[in-house]
C-alpha cells in the first residue's frame, strides 16, 4: 500500500516506494492488464511532452535538449524528444549508451526521420547556453546507488548550468526512497513530471512545478496500491499536483 500525506490532492497524496513502483508496473504489463511496454512508454513520453509545453511556453522556450538515460525513464524521453518536435520545438537529443532493443531502435530512427540530431555528450554540454530548457530523461525508479560515467558528468554539469530542467519521473540521482535530502541531490530540477504516481523521494521536491503524467493507470491498480491521486482534467495528458 502507497504511503501518503503533503503534497496535492488534500495533502493525503500517494507515494510509490522503489519496490512498490516496480510492482506497479509489473501489474501494468502482466496476464491480468496486459500493457506493452510500448505503449506505457508512449503514453508517458507524450505526457512529459504536454507538461513541458503547457509550462514552457514555445515562444520563451523553444530550443529542448533531452538528455536520454539507458533504461525505460531514457525512453520516455525519447518519446517525449518526438512529440516536441512535432509541438514545433527545437530538440537535440543526447543519448550516450544505447540499448539494442526493437523498441529503442525504432525510437531512434523515428527522431532521425524527423530530422533530430543526436548529439554526444561533450557536444551536448557545450550547447547547454543556447538551449531554453532541459529534459531531463536519465534514471527513474530503477537507479541505484551512485550515477556512473558518463551521466555522473552531465548531472554534475546540469546541476549549475542555470536553465530550467524537466525532469521525468525522478530528478536524476535521487535515491527513489529517500524521503529526506542528501547530499547526492546534486540536480535540482524546476519541474518533475511523475509517472503512474509520485516517487518517496518527490517529498522533498522543491522546485515551482510538481506534475502528474501517465494517464493509464486502470482503477483496479489505484484500488490495490490505495492510490490517492489528482483527476486529470478533459482530455489532459498530465494534471498539476503542485
Ligand atoms: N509503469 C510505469 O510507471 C512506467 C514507467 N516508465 C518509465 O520507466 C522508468 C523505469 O525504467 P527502468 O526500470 O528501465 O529503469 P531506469 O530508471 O530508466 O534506469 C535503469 C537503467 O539505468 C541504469 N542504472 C541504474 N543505476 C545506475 C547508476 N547508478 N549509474 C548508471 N546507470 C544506472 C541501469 O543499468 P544497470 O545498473 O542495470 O546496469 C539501467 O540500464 C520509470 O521511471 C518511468 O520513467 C514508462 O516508460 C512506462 C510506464
Ligand atoms: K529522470
Amino acid at each position: 500500500m502507497a504511503s501518503r500525506g503533503g503534497g496535492g490532492v488534500g495533502g493525503n497524496l500517494s507515494y510509490l516506494s522503489q519496490q512498490e513502483a516496480i510492482r506497479v508496473d509489473e501489474e501494468l504489463m502482466g496476464p491480468r492488464l496486459g500493457f506493452s511496454v510500448d505503449q506505457l512508454m508512449e503514453l508517458a513520453g507524450l505526457s512529459c511532452a504536454c507538461a513541458l509545453a503547457e509550462v514552457y511556453d514555445k515562444a520563451t522556450h523553444p530550443a529542448v535538449l533531452v538528455f536520454c538515460g539507458p533504461g525505460n525513464n531514457g525512453g520516455d524521453g525519447l518519446v517525449a524528444a518526438r512529440h516536441l518536435t512535432h509541438f514545433g520545438r527545437d530538440v537535440r537529443v543526447c543519448y550516450p549508451k544505447r540499448t539494442d532493443r526493437e523498441l529503442y531502435k525504432g525510437l531512434v530512427k523515428q527522431l532521425e526521420s524527423l530530422g533530430v540530431p543526436f548529439v554526444e555528450v561533450d557536444e551536448a554540454i557545450a550547447s547547454l547556453p543556447a538551449c531554453s530548457v532541459v529534459l531531463d530523461a536519465m534514471f527513474g525508479f530503477s537507479f541505484k546507488g551512485e550515477p556512473r560515467p558518463p551521466f555522473k558528468a552531465v548531472i554534475e554539469e546540469l546541476s549549475g548550468c542555470g536553465k530550467p530542467i524537466v525532469s521525468v519521473d525522478i530528478p536524476s540521482g535521487w535515491h527513489v526512497d529517500q524521503e529526506d535530502g542528501g547530499a547526492e541531490d546534486l540536480l535540482r530540477p524546476e519541474m518533475l513530471i511523475s509517472l503512474t504516481a509520485p516517487k518517496e523521494c518527490a517529498r522533498r521536491f522543491k522546485g515551482k512545478h510538481h506534475f502528474l503524467g501517465g494517464r493509464f493507470v486502470p482503477p483496479e491498480i489505484r484500488e490495490r496500491f490505495g492510490l490517492s491521486l489528482p483527476e486529470f482534467p478533459g482530455t489532459s495528458q498530465c494534471v498539476r499536483i503542485s
